[in-house]
């Protein structure tokens, strides 16, 4: 009796929740609001999770091995603690900030993501269009579901369809997130290709040599549906009468990606990738003080600490644990992004205390792209703007520049001594 309760209520959210986001892919306006049925972040997984196939939603929030590390992300973020500084006139606080010369509304910055249409039929171009109308950076997968030259149509200008909510500014801002591929040349094809549409920087994942052991897509059999394909990846074909090592049936999923890409990147390719654009380069995936230090010589713009959700190497720590000591090493000379789990507006404020400059943020935004569309992604992207503003507030900072280590305690009460200049 129970479970048929049970089953009838999950069917009748799955209803609504189905219509929802029919209703999302194909108009702007009428999806009902996100922020009307979820408190925060850490609340949409689960109605997601209904809406995906077993397969896609695997895929998603899965991590590597037994997923210590996945699990590590979010416990790590909550043994850091805050303390408050009172009688602060804190009438006006001002969430934005600037990195690498770019106005962003807020320090957040939407993670590379492969497949975004697995949760949406607009994917990535919705959800690029919601990062253009919360003025955000939006960064590319390589491995996207729609083409670089898609992404940037999109956002060309805010379209009846799918333009901005109202009270909202559109401020385009793509980033590409590259995977050197073994096929040199079509790495170069992309690089050109987001360098002539004016996307604004090259990320440069150096997590994955080979992809790390996903046992849930393993046990899904996992394969990317047939009306789906790697957009970017048909460069490849275009460019070349070979096809070799571009197929897609993921059956063998993580063997079949690690023949793509190029397992004998050393740290030679970042003047190669320098020469080759006028970019600024970041490398995401550093998380050891040593790398981030030969990173800086070597000339990258920015570094972004991060173990990849969990899903490469298993027992890596969480990012944000290794800030304080990266921030050492690097001492100010580029900026600093930090990953993994970020949910809450607390997250971002201990992640910039601890001395990022902006916080890139994941599978949150799948979940609500798949509950609501452009404007779904558009509403989580504010719950979590609206957090920082308030925590801001209560911590007795006006904006994100006074936001210091003197705000943050770290797990065993030492002290951190990361001087505000250095981010
Ligand atoms: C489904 C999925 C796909 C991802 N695809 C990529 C990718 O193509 N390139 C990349 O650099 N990182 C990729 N990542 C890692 C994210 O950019 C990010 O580092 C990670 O998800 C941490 O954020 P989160 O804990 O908020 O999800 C992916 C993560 C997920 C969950
Ligand atoms: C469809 C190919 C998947 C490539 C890897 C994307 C990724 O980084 C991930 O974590 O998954």
């Amino acid at each position: 009796m129970l479970l048929a309760a049970a089953a009838a209520c999950r069917s009748a959210l799955r209803g609504r929740l189905l219509h929802t986001t029919a209703a999302a892919a194909t108009s702007s306006s009428g999806v009902e609001g996100l922020q009307r049925r979820y408190s925060n972040l850490d609340q949409l997984e689960a109605d997601a999770k209904h809406l995906l196939t077993p397969q896609a939603y695997g895929y998603y929030a899965s991590g590597s091995d037994d997923q210590w590390t996945l699990r590590e992300n979010k416990e790590a973020l909550q043994r850091y603690r805050l303390l408050p500084r009172m009688l602060v006139d804190v009438s006006n606080v001002d969430t934005s900030t600037t990195l690498l010369g770019q106005h962003l509304a807020s320090p957040i910055l939407f993670a590379p993501m492969a497949q975004q249409r697995l949760c949406h039929p607009e994917g990535e171009l919705a959800m690029a269009r919601a990062a253009a109308a919360s003025g955000l950076p939006y960064i590319l997968s390589t491995m996207a579901t729609s083409s670089i030259q898609e992404v940037s149509d999109a956002v060309a200008a805010p379209s009846a369809a799918g333009g901005a909510a109202e009270g909202l500014a559109w401020d385009p801002n793509l980033w590409f997130q590259i995977y050197v591929l073994k096929r040199r040349d079509v790495t170069e094809m992309m690089v050109n290709e987001v360098t002539r549409l004016g996307y604004k920087a090259l990320v440069v994942t150096v997590d994955a040599p080979r992809l790390g052991n996903r046992e849930a897509d393993e046990r899904n059999r996992y394969s990317l549906p047939p009306h789906l394909s790697l957009k970017n990846l048909e460069l490849i074909t275009k460019a070349a009468a070979t096809t070799e090592g571009v197929a897609t049936d993921g059956s063998k999923f993580g063997r079949h990606f690690s023949d793509l890409f190029d397992q004998q990147l050393t740290w030679d390719f970042i003047p190669w990738l320098k020469q080759a654009s006028p970019l600024p380069v970041l490398l995401k995936g550093i998380l050891s003080p040593d790398d981030a230090r030969r990173a800086v010589e070597l000339g990258v713009d920015g570094i972004i600490l991060s173990n990849h959700g969990g899903r490469q190497l298993n027992f890596a720590p969480a990012a944000v644990d290794m800030l304080p000591s990266v921030v050492a090493a690097v001492g100010g000379r580029v900026p600093l992004l930090v990953d993994g789990a970020i949910t809450r507006g607390t997250d971002v404020i201990k992640c910039l205390a601890l001395g990022a400059s902006a916080v890139l943020v994941g599978r949150p935004l799948l979940w609500a792209l798949t509950l609501g569309g452009q404007r779904g992604v558009e509403e989580a992207v504010e719950m979590l703007r609206y957090e920082l503003e308030l925590s801001m507030a209560l911590l007795g900072v006006q904006n994100v520049e006074q936001i210091s280590s003197d705000f943050v305690i770290p797990p065993r009460g030492g002290h951190l001594d990361i001087p505000t200049a250095q981010r």
